[in-house]
């Protein structure tokens, strides 16, 4: 009869447990809090004199802040020493990308100046970048000194050609430093379970003390779970790895190895999880929504069986031991969709970090340039008795949707806001042109975004510039876009005028539309708890390499069987053992893979690889050839074997 002869050729591909000492494991809680979700918000109810004037420009300095925090109450501002009026400061802003940015945002026609001062200068500002009819709004960003993303390490096309950086360009090639870090891919891996131990109980007086051997403890699973301190996925930037702590090995006198930690990774509220290069049907595994709420992401290896769980009454001394089992690993694509009542959008540079930090305490930073805001922040804003969380993303562009300027890369955000906080800068040269630029790319990322409650906060009114023209933009927007005029509210964000008002708008439409409900767009399984599948060994398949044309009829084959449930059978094999070895034979036999080999053709000299082990098949199936094949691979190995002369046992040689 023809077996397969476990002669082990070689181990194919990487092979081999990790066993971790005791000492070396610690508590695995990876990423750092961020302290942008603040708990209260400074605002007291009344009128907005009472609010912090901290940020209060003055006819000759006015604009970025440098730093501003509250204290007890108390806020204290510095604010960088020479600064100018956001709409003179724009003439010198820091280099000609962010006009070219900008201008995109102000192709429209630009606003009449009623009689008041003149608008924005601009010639100056948007001339160099001013699009020709027929041309992409934005062609080149040129940004000296700053690096630029190169992809990730699947992505092929290493050059980076700032001419592509249009609407609709697959890679959008932005500097990594202007990227928004609401997607990204990880390694996970759970830790690899101890293996188990071979001992005899060897005491004074106990003369057939009996197998001792412990078995191997548990790898550590690997969980996502929501801290409430996140707010983006920009702590994957730094750390792609995630791998949990192997469990530890078995030892004699029964010690069973310890069970490694769990690995945390957190992650922010709003957080889809896939495994990579998942089918489209296939569900995520996890969509994370509240604080705390955890999934499992990969389970960690069992740990293997010891000896003294191989006795039996036929076998009262077995000296065979498993290797722990492999943990589970593989990559998953991150997306966050941040959770909050409202998010605060608009242009760049409209001042929507200046409102979030003024309502909320919240320190986004704030600057005069287009883009200052990279990453969604959060805030919590404390009124009336009642919590708002507010989300400020980052500026939006004409050609958002197709992924001009940060894109889509934030518009998924606003999906999951209640209510928007649509900011118009009211020093723009079209005000209103802007907020319907901005209402269309929302509409044509994603149509339902259309029907979201919107309300309108005109801002900068403390700048001649912008207040001189409320009136107007306020009769433009509720006569010919129909918006109602209690939607729409004069406001400075530096000064907190208006500010007030417009919270308890923002409140009044959440009310109206009752408790939130968190609802989970995806049917992830959001697993809790380890769920082992049950795998046969039986169910298997078995495949033949072809040969290469002209060998010769006789020339070795390959053969490859596959099957989850005997690849984990043989990983957990420790071939140093004789027994397991036996053991492995018969289950080659009872589970069919021989004669599944044999009827495929299988003869002497042939390699049939399992899993991640190589073997030769040999048509002798006698004891005597297989203990001698596993005397050749543990001296190819070299590997000593254990033991005295009585042990193994005399039943194998
Ligand atoms: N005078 C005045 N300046 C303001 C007001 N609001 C914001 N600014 C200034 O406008 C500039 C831009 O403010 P940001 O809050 O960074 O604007 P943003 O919309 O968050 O910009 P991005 O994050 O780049 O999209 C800063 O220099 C602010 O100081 C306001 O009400 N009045
Ligand atoms: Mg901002």
């Amino acid at each position: 009869m023809h077996t397969l002869n476990a002669q082990r050729l070689a181990n194919v591909g990487q092979a081999g447990n990790v066993a971790t000492s005791a000492s070396s494991r610690r508590t695995a809680v990876l990423g750092r809090p961020s302290p942008l979700l603040g708990p209260l918000a400074p605002l007291s109810s009344g009128d907005s004199s009472s609010l912090p004037h901290h940020i209060l420009p003055n006819s000759s300095s006015a604009g970025s802040i440098n730093s501003t925090h509250f204290s007890r109450g108390v806020c204290c501002a510095s604010s960088s020493g020479t600064q100018s009026t956001p709409a003179t400061a724009a003439t010198a802003a820091p280099g000609d990308w962010s006009k070219r940015l900008l201008s995109v945002a102000k192709t429209k026609g630009k606003k009449q100046p009623g009689g008041g001062s003149s608008p924005t200068p601009d010639a100056d500002i948007f001339s160099p970048a001013k699009p020709a009819a027929n041309k992409k709004p934005v062609s080149k960003l040129d940004i000296p000194g700053l690096s630029y993303y190169e992809g990730r390490p699947d992505d092929e096309d290493e050059d980076m050609d700032l001419d592509d950086m249009e609407p609709g360009s697959e890679k959008k090639r932005l500097p990594a430093e202007m990227r928004c870090f609401d997607t990204a891919r990880i390694y996970l891996k759970g830790g690899d379970g101890g293996n188990g131990c071979v001992a005899f109980r060897r005491e004074k007086f106990v003369e057939h003390g009996g197998p001792s051997g412990g078995n191997g403890g548990r790898g550590g699973n690997v969980w996502a779970v929501v801290d409430p301190n996140l707010n983006s996925l920009s702590v994957f930037r730094g750390q792609v790895h995630f791998r949990a702590e192997g469990g530890v090995n078995g030892q004699g006198s029964n010690c069973e190895g310890a069970d490694a930690e769990d690995l945390i990774v957190p992650v922010p509220a709003g957080t889809i999880i896939r495994r990579k290069d998942a089918e489209e049907d296939e569900p995520p595994l996890a969509e994370l929504l509240k604080p705390g709420e955890k999934a499992l992401l990969a389970v960690g290896g069992r740990g293997g069986r010891g000896n003294f769980s191989f006795k039996t009454s036929r076998d009262r001394a077995p000296t065979i031991a498993e290797k722990g089992e492999k943990g589970e690993e593989l990559w998953v694509d991150l997306e966050l969709k941040v959770v909050a009542d409202a998010g605060i959008i608009g242009v760049p540079n409209a001042g929507k970090s200046t409102l979030l930090s003024v309502i909320t305490a919240a320190r986004p930073k704030i600057a005069n340039y287009p883009f200052t805001t990279l990453v969604p922040n959060l805030g919590v804003c404390e009124m009336d008795y009642s919590t708002t969380v507010f989300a400020d993303v980052p500026g939006l562009l004409e050609g958002a949707h197709e992924g001009l300027g940060l894109g889509h890369e934030f518009l998924r955000h606003v999906q999951r806001c209640r209510v928007l906080v649509h900011v118009v800068d009211g020093t723009s040269p079209d005000p209103v042109g802007d907020f319907n630029a901005i209402n269309l790319e929302l509409e044509l990322f994603n149509p339902d975004l259309k029907d979201k409650p919107q309300l309108v906060a005109y801002n900068k009114v403390d700048i001649p510039d912008s207040g001189d023209f409320w009136e107007m933009v306020r009769e433009q927007l509720t006569t010919e876009l129909g918006v109602p005029a209690d939607r729409i509210f004069p406001i400075s964000a530096a000064t907190g005028q208006g500010v007030i008002e417009l919270v308890r708008a923002v409140r009044g439409v959440l009310d109206e539309l009752g408790p939130q409900q968190l609802t989970y767009e995806t049917n992830a399984l959001n697993q809790t708890a380890v769920q082992r599948r049950e795998v046969r060994i039986d169910d298997f398949t078995v495949a033949m390499e072809d040969l290469p044309p002209g060998s010769a009829s006789t020339a070795p084959r390959v053969f490859y069987v596959e099957g989850e449930g005997i690849e984990r059978f043989a990983q957990m094999t420790n071939w140093d053992y004789y027994e397991a070895v036996k053991r492995f034979q018969r289950v080659l036999e009872v589970s069919g893979i021989n004669g599944a080999l044999k009827a495929r053709g299988v003869r002497q000299g042939d390699s049939v690889v399992i899993g991640e082990t190589e073997f030769s098949w040999s048509d002798d199936q006698s004891d005597g050839a297989v203990y001698d094949s596993w005397v050749k691979d543990m001296k190819d190995r070299g590997v000593n074997r254990q033991g005295s002369a009585r042990w193994p046992h005399p039943d194998v040689r």
